[in-house]
């Protein structure tokens, strides 16, 4: 369970997060919705501790993680992964690589140096890119691959920090609405397969109505709405976004594909 617990950052004048109060449970999808500015990124970041809090306290399985420092701190960062809108891939470097990244929280600093990971951890990287049907790809360096792919291979990276959160800021901001399709799957399967919570900033009313058991909606740093996809009504949608409510709720989604495979084609494009 993450507890949060009067959660608000302050840059000069400006609280981004006012005073947030939140429980998810384990195994939980919940989507942050709101518009640009509303403080969805800095609540995740906090979360993860990339941003710090100017005051609150956020609690992890009962365990304070607000003040961590130093392997601490790094151990909680690999607990809680962060999924980006721009990728954060090493573009150099390949895919495989990319995916190790994610293991060096617990391998030994010379191994990630030496590149001479783990046979456990070469086959962690690789079943988590088989997950997402991009193991081919495994040997290809990482900036000749498409956004889509490259945001699997994120996710990838995120699965193979064997995370208990996954964070992910905007994570289809930057993908047409196919792909946009591709990675909020490979995200759905990450929490009904693995039983991962997911908390996922996303722009996208439609895409938070499809995929989330939950949405906490945020306006000003608070917290605004908080329930069941089906509990957010229109008025409240139109309150949430103002203006921009005809744009959100725009994109004509089709149901999420768990359950069934990714069509290889669709997959590697
Ligand atoms: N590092 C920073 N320095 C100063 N102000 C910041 C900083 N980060 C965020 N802010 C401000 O805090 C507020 C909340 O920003 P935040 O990025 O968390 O919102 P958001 O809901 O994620 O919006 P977007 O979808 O545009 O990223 C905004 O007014 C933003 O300008």
């Amino acid at each position: 369970m993450l507890v949060i617990e009067g959660l608000t950052r302050r840059f000069g004048d400006k609280e981004a997060v006012s005073n947030v109060d939140l429980q998810i449970g384990a195994g939980a999808f919940v989507g942050v919705i709101g518009r640009s500015g509303a403080g969805k990124s800095t609540l995740l970041r906090m979360i993860n501790r990339l941003q710090d809090p100017s005051s609150g306290r956020i609690l992890h399985d009962g365990r304070d993680v607000t003040a961590l420092k130093g392997r601490a701190l790094r151990a909680w960062r690999a607990e809680a992964a962060m999924i980006f809108q721009q990728f954060n891939l090493v573009g150099r470097l390949d895919v495989l690589t990319n995916v190790l990244m994610g293991r060096l929280a617990t391998a030994p600093a010379w191994r990630a140096l030496t590149k001479s990971w783990s046979a456990e951890d070469r086959a962690i990287a690789l079943s988590a890119l088989d997950q997402f049907d991009i193991a081919p790809l495994a040997a290809q360096r990482a900036d000749s691959l498409s956004g889509g792919q490259q945001q699997r291979v994120a996710i990838a990276r995120a699965l193979a920090q064997e995370p208990a959160l996954i964070l992910a800021d905007e994570p289809i901001a930057s993908l047409d609405p196919r792909n946009t399709r591709i990675v909020m799957d490979a995200l759905l399967r990450i929490n009904k397969h693995f039983g991962i919570t997911v908390l996922c900033n996303l722009h996208s009313l439609d895409l938070a109505r499809t995929y989330c058991d939950r949405l906490v909606g945020m306006a000003q740093g608070r917290v605004v709405f908080d329930g069941a996809p089906a509990a957010l009504t229109e008025q409240v949608a139109h309150d949430l976004y103002g203006l921009e409510a005809g744009e959100v709720m725009d994109l004509p989604v089709a149901k999420p594909a768990f359950g069934g495979a990714i069509p290889q084609s669709a997959a590697l494009a």
